[in-house]
């Protein structure tokens, strides 16, 4: 789509203000500029930016550890939106009056990010809803964005120099697909009935996806089941819904792992603010908003990797990694496999951590994720994204697992993976 009109000379006027402000000399020269200020710049660009922002948090993989640390503080949380914008967009996409839909939407927000809005509802229907609501503007901002792509070009070129001209760009599709994908609320209605239709296949009734209301749904507002409960976060609370908090997380990551293989997409977000533990105890998996694809071929060395970590055969791991990264030499497995042994014995080493504070349990998991990277690329393997995706995961659960201190036996990992 073309940038075009008052709303997009609008747009370019916005960015180069944002930018003068924030001293953007280095656009013209060939110094980077300094994790922190482009931090600052992209939560003052908005939407697009703290998107991009996030790509950069969530890919260890492809980007320098000092700009994936220091995206980790993106702030995705923004100051709710009067009700009456939120308001104008429900009339707009729903195009029936909102009282034939709803029989009551609380104006208060319950959460409010960059790109979305959730508030809380009654279908006339009787059944409890949340509304998640896309801002106003936001599409339109991403889609015709161009001065986007020209600047994100800029920005990721400076700051991975090592990086091809070609990667570069497949990289910049990557994030505008999946920015796009992520504003496109259809898109997600269809991956919650993914995961649905694996919980359905799987005779799976101890964990949930809230039902989605098509008759109230479009690409801009997802209207679904309320889910009651308490988010992961709190373990405390955790424990009054749940008599055995460790038999739920072991649901929690059973579910996860079967999805990996058996669903046509995997949830690739799913941090503690995103689980909840239902009131009658069931887990409730939220935010399908991120989701990932495993090509059989990486099922496959996903596997293999998993049943030689468990038999602690540090070689045929290593065999693994090779399979599934990029490599353009050849890989010293045997030394790669010392350096694997290392890693695992860290990772089993963090026993004593007993938290589960989102912030801190993301810092300690981007380190491990950092150093696991560091350790490959020294190797001579970079990992497609997708991958870097499940290993992030996998060390969440390990957190989790932990911090409830769930003595998992070999037969239980199997079962995940099988
Ligand atoms: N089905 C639901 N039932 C109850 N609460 C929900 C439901 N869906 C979302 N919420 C609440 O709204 C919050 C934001 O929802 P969601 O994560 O889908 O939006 P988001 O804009 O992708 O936010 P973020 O990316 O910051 O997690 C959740 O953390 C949760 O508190």
């Amino acid at each position: 789509m073309l940038l075009s009109g008052i709303k997009g000379a609008w747009r370019i006027a916005q960015t180069t203000s944002v930018l003068a402000r924030n001293g953007f000399d280095w656009l013209r020269g060939d110094r980077p500029p300094t994790p922190k200020l482009l931090r600052e710049t992209f939560e003052d660009l908005g939407a697009t930016y703290i998107k991009l922002g996030q790509f950069i948090a969530s890919s260890p993989t492809l980007f320098p550890e000092e700009y994936v640390e220091e995206f980790q503080a993106c702030l995705d949380q923004t100051e709710p939106l009067p009700y009456s914008y939120i308001e104008s967009v429900l009339q707009k996409e729903l195009r029936q009056p909102l009282d034939q839909v709803f029989s009551e939407i609380n104006p208060k927000a319950l959460a409010s990010a960059s790109i979305a809005q959730v508030h809380a509802a009654r279908l006339v229907t009787g059944e409890d809803v949340v509304i998640k609501v896309q801002k106003p503007g936001v599409e339109h901002v991403i889609h015709t964005d161009l001065n986007f792509i020209h600047l994100a070009m800029k920005i990721l070129e400076m700051i991975t120099p090592h990086l091809e001209m070609a990667s570069l760009s497949e990289i910049v599709n990557e994030i505008q697909k999946s920015m796009i994908d992520e504003c496109d609320f259809l898109k997600e209605a269809q991956n919650i009935e993914a995961f649905q239709k694996f919980l359905d296949n799987t005779d799976n009734h101890l964990v949930v996806v809230p039902k989605v209301y098509h008759q109230a749904t479009s690409r801009r507002v997802l209207t679904m089941e309320r889910l009651y409960g308490v988010s992961m976060t709190d373990l405390d609370a955790i424990k009054r819904y749940s008599d055995n908090p460790e038999l739920t997380l072991r649901i929690a990551m059973n579910t996860w792992f079967a999805s990996l293989h058996q669903c046509e997409i995997f949830h690739a977000d799913v941090h503690a603010g995103n689980l909840m533990v239902l009131e009658d105890g069931r887990v409730g998996f939220i935010d399908f908003g991120i989701v990932g694809r495993l090509t059989p071929g990486t099922w496959d060395a996903m596997n293999d990797f998993g049943e030689a970590l468990i038999a602690g055969d540090y070689e045929t791991m290593a065999n693994a990694m090779v399979v599934v990264g990029i490599t353009k030499q050849k890989v010293d497995t045997v030394k790669l496999s010392y350096d694997l042994e290392k890693f695992i014995k860290r990772v089993d080493g963090m026993q004593s951590v007993s938290y589960l504070d989102i912030t801190e349990t993301e810092n300690d998991i981007n380190k491990l994720m950092t150093d696991f990277v560091r350790m490959a690329k020294r190797h001579g393997i970079q990992f497609p994204r997708q991958f870097g995706l499940l290993i992030k995961q996998l060390l969440y659960f390990d957190r989790y697992r932990h911090v409830m201190a769930i003595d998992l036996v070999a037969e239980d990992y199997m079962s995940f993976l099988n």
